[in-house]
């Protein structure tokens, strides 16, 4: 499978309208479904937005696409080569979602869960055909960045694994296949970095304000530049010995999620979602600021380009 002829985007949230735009710029016949009828009619607009974003990449089109949105599983699962589940981070929901969604596929569809880290072996552990489910792990916002993991469970069949590994580079983007662990890859990293800066934020070493301006120069610009293993071998091994030999004691280890976070979202501070966070949004804030993160993120993707490879 290269580019999926039909594909079924299950969840219209954060992630499923970007995902549904680029698959369709290549050339696949989208249907995004969502159980509501309230963000489907919503997602009209982040499909606009996706767009145009894919325009000022300069991802050029694929005659044929197209999204349309499908609040009916059954009719958006119809003859679907490909199957892209993003409904909540939830093993329940998503199990239950995962056996409505096998019942009504073709045989030979291929399963991509775009799962956060929940292992793969977990999720098909009551499916009748494990063999077709596999991670497709996109990263925020997935119409962007270029990457995606994919993550064979244990009963993934090979040809499931190598079809999508085929499907992700025909998209444009790079495949990352890893053997499965909670979190994956990109996410364990993320998330070793955020439990570091929540804890340094509870502490008041550092205000927020500050902490990501840290991060993204003093971290994130070099990241951008190098992955962390030839960052190593730019700073020498002599000095990560010396260093991580006093630092990495004193490193949180909490095990629990940060009691700053259980706090806001107890408040139903989600973030930009919901207008306030780590951060507080007034009105239109919210949408200059996601405008501006897009506007960086396309002048640094286009600068990378042209750089070597990590
Ligand atoms: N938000 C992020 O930065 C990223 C999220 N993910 C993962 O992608 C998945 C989706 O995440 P988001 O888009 O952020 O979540 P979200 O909460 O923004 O959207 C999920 C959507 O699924 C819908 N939904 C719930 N039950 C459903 C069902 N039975 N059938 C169809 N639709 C249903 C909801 O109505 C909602 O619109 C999660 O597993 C998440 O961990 C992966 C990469 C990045
Ligand atoms: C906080 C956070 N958690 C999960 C993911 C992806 O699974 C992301 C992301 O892709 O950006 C994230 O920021």
């Amino acid at each position: 499978m290269s580019v999926p002829t039909t594909t079924a985007v299950i969840g219209s949230g954060t992630m499923g309208p970007g995902i549904a735009a680029l698959m369709a710029r290549y050339g696949s016949t989208v249907r995004l479904n969502d159980v509501s009828a309230e963000v489907l009619e919503r997602a009209a607009g982040a499909l606009a937005i996706a767009e145009s974003v894919l325009d000022r990449l300069g991802v050029p089109t694929t005659p044929g696409g197209s999204v349309s949105c499908e609040a009916d599983l059954a009719a958006a699962l119809d003859g679907a080569d490909l199957v892209i589940e993003a409904v909540p981070e939830r093993l329940d929901l998503k199990r239950a979602v995962l056996a409505e969604i096998e019942a009504a596929v073709r045989d030979d569809a291929v399963i991509g869960t775009n799962t956060s880290g929940i292992p793969v072996s977990e999720l098909a552990a009551d499916m009748a055909h494990p063999e077709r489910l596999i991670g497709m792990h996109w990263s925020n916002p997935p119409h962007v960045i270029p990457m995606i993991e994919v993550i064979p469970g244990e009963r993934t069949a090979e040809g499931v694994r190598d079809a999508l590994v085929e499907t992700v580079r025909a998209i444009g983007y790079e495949a990352v296949v890893e053997k499965e662990v909670p979190g994956f890859v990109e996410n364990r990293i993320l998330y070793a970095i955020l439990r570091e800066c929540l804890s340094l934020v509870e502490q008041g070493v550092v205000s927020r304000q500050d902490l990501d301006t840290c991060v993204k120069w003093g971290i994130g610009y070099k990241l951008a530049v190098i992955g962390p293993m030839r960052l190593l071998d730019m700073a020498g091994l002599d000095i990560y010995e010396s260093v991580a030999g006093y630092l990495n004691r004193e490193l949180s280890t909490e095990a629990g999620v940060s009691p700053l976070v259980t706090e806001m979202t107890g408040q139903r501070k989600l973030g930009m979602k919901t207008g306030g966070g780590m951060y507080a949004y007034g009105e239109g804030d919210v949408a200059a600021k996601r405008a501006d993160i897009i506007a960086g993120l396309i002048t640094v993707r286009r600068a990378l380009s042209d750089t070597t490879p990590v």
